[in-house]
């Protein structure tokens, strides 16, 4: 027999305040068509019902609208103790909220207070609700009596005496509480009950809801690299990442790799992707570099696309990634997610988030060379690379000292560019705007780009008309940069293109010319402050479709003068018959997200939104009402 104690309501479809049980919910057709029941008129009073009886088919769901639309749409209303105090509780599709009784409470039932945590953290107000979108639920447990729980610091502790005192049927919601930088933390509240019959179906209920959300990897492929960054990466999955899926009821199959390129040979030939619903690399952007190319070529072969052909169109990849950072730079992990932060990434993966995200194709001579979707640098970055490889024992820092070294050394770098501009796309490499969650310049972008086929694959089939779309400049430089994103890290938190997006099918294209040594480093130093770095007259940047790049000791005088004349395809040729090409250990090489090409002379084209991360870009800080939770751990 189910709780028969009564709570006041106000139910905005009748107007009418009514004396309820303590366990109330509306039906729900009058909700979605805004017309009082014959429970609500006869006084707002509904009984404690299976949710299969009150949620909708699907069909019957007739206004088209998403869960999100109608977060007022209560599918249970309790009163509830959290921490021996009286609490309003309601489940929506959409919401759980949890509010303060005082002795004048009324509930407003479709007026909640949106509390999501609010920065900095202010005094609790015990008047003040908390609500939780259901997206963000990350589980619900039964609390057993006199039943204990691990802390964070690995001690447990009784249920019992978190609560002050014996509590009766209690439930615990695990939730997603925003910290400050876009870190995310699970918090927790544990609602008593007063009977275990009505936290049973609280229990069941949130759970109910938790499974409609099919975007959430049940099972994930996880792949460490014992020797990223700091050599944690094993440590931080176990300590930091396999709890929370643990507790989300993620199952998981962890690899831990024993060379270079193990996972991304496994993903090419071993693995039963079939079986999973993301994989999970756990290291730096070296190791993503792996997965994807695992992933694309494993795509490219299950869908009978030859990967190597460069007039092929690709098949993209829908089996998601998500990125533990474990590395030195992690770059792709801080510009998708806002922080480089394990306990967030996790929380990313198990609420089940989606970022598409282009990829560059690199090739040399028409034979594929590798993908990149960060950087892709020649000069002064492919340089810092190659000295940084033989101090990777130093770990991250020894970017720095290689940087240091190279910036010393001030070497330039001759060659030729083409490029292919974007054209018709909203957004330009010098906006103030940033690509953040749910950006609308990629989404913009995205239909811009015609049914499975990339823009350059356009051109190339208009013929000659194409080519007077490309622009050539050749000259001296000290670096060559293509940002497909913003490459934001924490060295420098806006990257090296702040304006650049994740997934509009557009890389930036940066030049910086031969200049001083001071010049140089005034650049270098605007990646660290508010200033632009593209605002000097020896720095360009273009946003491009595609591109290539041919260093001066490839080109002979000849091949210099059929270019003039507008025959790019003249570049393969060069390098084709040129023994010296890309191998010479005196010119530059190309950093292509942590690794180093074979090859110098490339030809590089965006594959927009190729991939799909664990992620939903940076998220913009909100201005929220309140949320002081004591019940966050
Ligand atoms: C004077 C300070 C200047 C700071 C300039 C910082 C620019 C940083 C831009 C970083 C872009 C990073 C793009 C990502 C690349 C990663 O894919 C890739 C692989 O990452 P992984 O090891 O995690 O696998 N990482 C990298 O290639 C590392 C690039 C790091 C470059 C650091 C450059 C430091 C330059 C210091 C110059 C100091 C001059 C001082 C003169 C007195
Ligand atoms: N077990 C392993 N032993 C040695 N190298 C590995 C192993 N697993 C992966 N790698 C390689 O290590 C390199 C660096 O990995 P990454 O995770 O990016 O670390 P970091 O950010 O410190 O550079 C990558 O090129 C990757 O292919
Ligand atoms: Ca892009």
């Amino acid at each position: 027999m189910l709780p028969q104690s009564r709570l006041h309501l106000t139910c905005r479809s009748c107007q009418a305040q009514a004396r309820a049980p303590r366990s109330y919910h509306h039906q729900a057709q009058t909700v979605v068509r805004g017309a009082p029941s014959p429970a609500t008129t006869s006084g707002g009073v509904g009984v404690l019902s299976s949710l299969a009886e009150e949620t909708p088919a699907e069909g019957q769901e007739q206004d088209g609208q998403t869960q999100m639309e109608r977060p007022g749409r209560m599918l249970l209303l309790s009163e509830l103790r959290v921490r021996n105090a009286a609490y309003d509780v309601s489940l929506s599709r959409s919401v759980l909220t949890w509010k303060r009784r005082t002795s004048s409470t009324v509930y407003h039932p479709f007026r909640p207070r949106f509390c999501v945590p609010s920065f900095p953290r202010r005094r609790p107000d015990p008047g003040v609700g908390h609500t939780v979108s259901v997206s963000e639920i990350l589980s619900v447990r039964e609390e057993e009596e006199n039943s204990s729980r691990r802390r964070d610091d690995g001690s447990w502790k009784k249920i019992k005496e978190r609560e002050g005192k014996d509590c009766g049927p209690a439930f615990t919601v695990s939730y997603v509480e925003r910290s400050p930088h876009h870190r995310w933390r699970c918090a927790e509240v544990t609602f008593a009950c007063p009977e275990e019959a009505l936290c049973q179906h609280w229990v069941s209920s949130i759970r109910e809801q938790l499974a409609t959300i099919v975007s959430r990897p049940k099972r994930l492929l996880v792949y460490i690299n014992p020797y990223s960054g700091k050599r944690q990466g094993k440590r931080i999955y176990e300590r930091k990442v396999a709890p929370l899926f643990s507790q989300a009821g993620v199952s998981t199959h962890v690899i831990v790799t024993e060379r270079a390129n193990y996972a991304r040979d496994h993903l090419k030939t071993g693995a039963e992707l079939q079986k999973f619903d993301g994989v999970v690399c756990v290291g730096g952007d070296g190791m993503f570099s792996e997965i994807i190319h695992g992933l694309i070529w494993r795509t490219q072969i299950d869908g009978g696309v030859d990967p190597n052909c460069p007039e092929e169109a690709l098949i993209p990849c829908t089996l998601r990634i998500g990125i533990i950072p474990a590395g030195s730079t992690d770059c792709i992990c801080f510009a998708t997610v806002g922080t480089n932060d394990p306990v967030t990434s996790a929380l990313h993966i198990i609420v089940g988030d989606s970022q598409p995200m282009d990829v560059c194709s690199v090739h040399h001579n028409n034979a594929f060379l590798q993908y990149s979707v960060s950087l892709l640098g020649y000069g002064f970055y492919g340089d810092v690379l190659t000295d940084s490889e033989k101090k990777r024992w130093m770990g991250p820092a020894r970017y720095d000292l290689s940087g240091v070294k190279m910036f010393l050394t001030h070497h330039y770098y001759e060659g030729t560019v083409s490029y292919l501009p974007a054209k018709g796309i909203m957004g330009t490499p010098r906006d103030a705007a940033r690509c953040r969650s749910g950006c609308v310049v990629c989404q913009h972008n995205r239909q811009l780009l015609p049914e499975k086929a990339e823009m350059y694959e356009v051109d190339e089939a208009s013929g000659s008309e194409s080519d007077s779309e490309w622009r050539t400049l050749r000259g001296k430089f000290l670096a060559i940069n293509a940002a497909s994103m913003s490459c934001a890290c924490p060295r420098s938190p806006k990257g090296l293109s702040p304006a650049a997006h994740l997934a509009d099918g557009t890389t930036d294209l940066i030049l910086v010319r031969k200049c001083s040594r001071f010049d140089f480093l005034r650049h270098l130093l605007r990646h660290t402050s508010k200033d632009d770095q593209f605002d000097l007259a020896f720095v360009e940047v273009h946003r491009v479709r595609r591109f290539r790049f041919t260093p001066r000791h490839c080109q002979s005088d000849s091949d210099l003068d059929l270019r003039e004349n507008g025959k790019h395809q003249i570049f393969s040729q060069i390098c084709r018959d040129h023994p010296a090409c890309g191998c010479a250990p005196a010119y530059s090489s190309w950093n292509c997200d942590g690794e180093i090409l074979n090859h110098t002379a490339i030809d590089v084209r965006v594959h927009c939104q190729f991939i799909q991360l664990f992620a939903r870009g940076i998220e913009e800080p909100k201005v929220f009402e309140e949320l002081p939770n004591p019940c966050a751990i």
